[in-house]
Parts: C-alpha cells; sequence; structure tokens
C-alpha cells in the first residue's frame, strides 16, 4: 500500500498493490499496520458504510460537529471525485479543498482525517462507495456544508447538473458553518 499525502498533507492517499493472475485479482484493502504507520497514529475503526449512486448524484459536504468521523473511503464499482475540504479553524489550509478520482479500477483509497468535511460526485452511470469511519453515526451532530460555496471554490471535475438529497440542499456556507475549534 503505497501513502502519498496530498495537498493539504493530513489527507493521504492510499494506492494498494494488486496481485493480477488468470483467476482475477487480489489486494489487501485494509491493513492496520501499515495504515497507522503511514497516518502516524492509531485510529479504531467502528463502522463500515457502503452506499450506491447515480451519475450526477453529489453527497456532501457531511461532517459532524462532535463525534467527528475520519473517514477511509474507496469505491467498488464505477468511478467518483471524491473531495476534503479543511475546516480545522487555525489550520494554515483552513477553506482549502483537495481532490482525487477514486474508482473500482485504480482502486485509490482517500484517508480523511476527523475536522474535514466530505463529499463526492459519481462520474460513472452508478458508483458503489465504501467507508470505514473512525465514530458512529450521529444525526444529531451532522452537518452540511454547501457543495458551491465560492469561498472554497470546488472544481467537482462534472459538469453535472447535480442532484442531491433535500438535506444537501440546505447546506450553508462555511462562514457561517460550526466548524473545528
Ligand atoms: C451516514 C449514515 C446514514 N444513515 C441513514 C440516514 C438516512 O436515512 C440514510 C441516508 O443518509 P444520508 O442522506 O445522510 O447519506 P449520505 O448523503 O450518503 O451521507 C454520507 O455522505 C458522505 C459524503 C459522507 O461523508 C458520510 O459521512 C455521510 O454523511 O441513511 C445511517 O443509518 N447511518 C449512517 O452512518
Amino acid at each position: 500500500m503505497q501513502a502519498t499525502p496530498l495537498a493539504i498533507p493530513d489527507v493521504i492517499l492510499f494506492e494498494p498493490r494488486v496481485f493480477g493472475d488468470e483467476r482475477g485479482f487480489f489486494f489487501e484493502s485494509y491493513n492496520q499496520r501499515h495504515f497507522e504507520a503511514a497516518i502516524g497514529y492509531s485510529v479504531d475503526f467502528v463502522q463500515d458504510n457502503h452506499s450506491r449512486s447515480a451519475k450526477n448524484v453529489l453527497r456532501g459536504l457531511h461532517y459532524q460537529i462532535k463525534q467527528a468521523q475520519g473517514k477511509l473511503v474507496r469505491v467498488v464499482h464505477g468511478e467518483v471525485f471524491d473531495v476534503a475540504v479543511d475546516i480545522r479553524k487555525g489550520s494554515p489550509t483552513f477553506g482549502q479543498w483537495v481532490g482525487e478520482v477514486l474508482s473500482a479500477e485504480n482502486k485509490k483509497q482517500l484517508w480523511i482525517p476527523a475536522g474535514f468535511a466530505h463529499g463526492f460526485v459519481t462520474l460513472s452511470d452508478n458508483a458503489e462507495f465504501l467507508y470505514k469511519t473512525t465514530d458512529y453515526y450521529a444525526p444529531t451532530f451532522e452537518r452540511c456544508i454547501a457543495w458551491n460555496d465560492p469561498s472554497i471554490g470546488i472544481n467537482w471535475h462534472s459538469e453535472g447538473p447535480f442532484s442531491l438529497s433535500a438535506k444537501d440542499q440546505q447546506g450553508v456556507l462555511l462562514s457561517e458553518a460550526e466548524v473545528f475549534e
């Protein structure tokens, strides 16, 4: 598993070593020892999630203000553009975003630590998205920042038009959002 810090270096891209043979392929999709050595601290994953989205579905930008979740995300069918936004007050990269194309083909994974808002858009006809989280789902603490906040200026790598949940249509501007102290 190759680990590469992105432009916001706490967000780390993982590229597994894939063993292909006449049967198909094999790879370690998670190895705690390698993962913790790469991020530099221990985490306790407590929940695994799996969602399916049609083309141009955009989910995000989500975070939990308490019970903040670190997320290790990947795609097992199709392709998405995945985005993390630094919302840690006082961080030198506060309000900045990083993004990567994640696909079943490239098998890339993104580690998005607590303190970031997260979202993705489906680039293929459908995409199945899997992720591990370091804390449990807590709807009371769930918050959403507008996917199109001009102060963040995310290039979603897709023309749209995007399809959003009712909740995500109510996303607030970063300037009005509760952030991490
Ligand atoms: C996220 C989540 C949702 N749910 C339920 C609540 C709701 O009825 C249904 C759909 O929830 P949502 O619309 O919030 O799902 P979704 O928009 O996919 O939410 C997810 O988006 C991505 C971008 C993230 O980063 C995740 O942390 C999570 O916020 O599933 C759970 O039971 N557990 C969970 O952990």
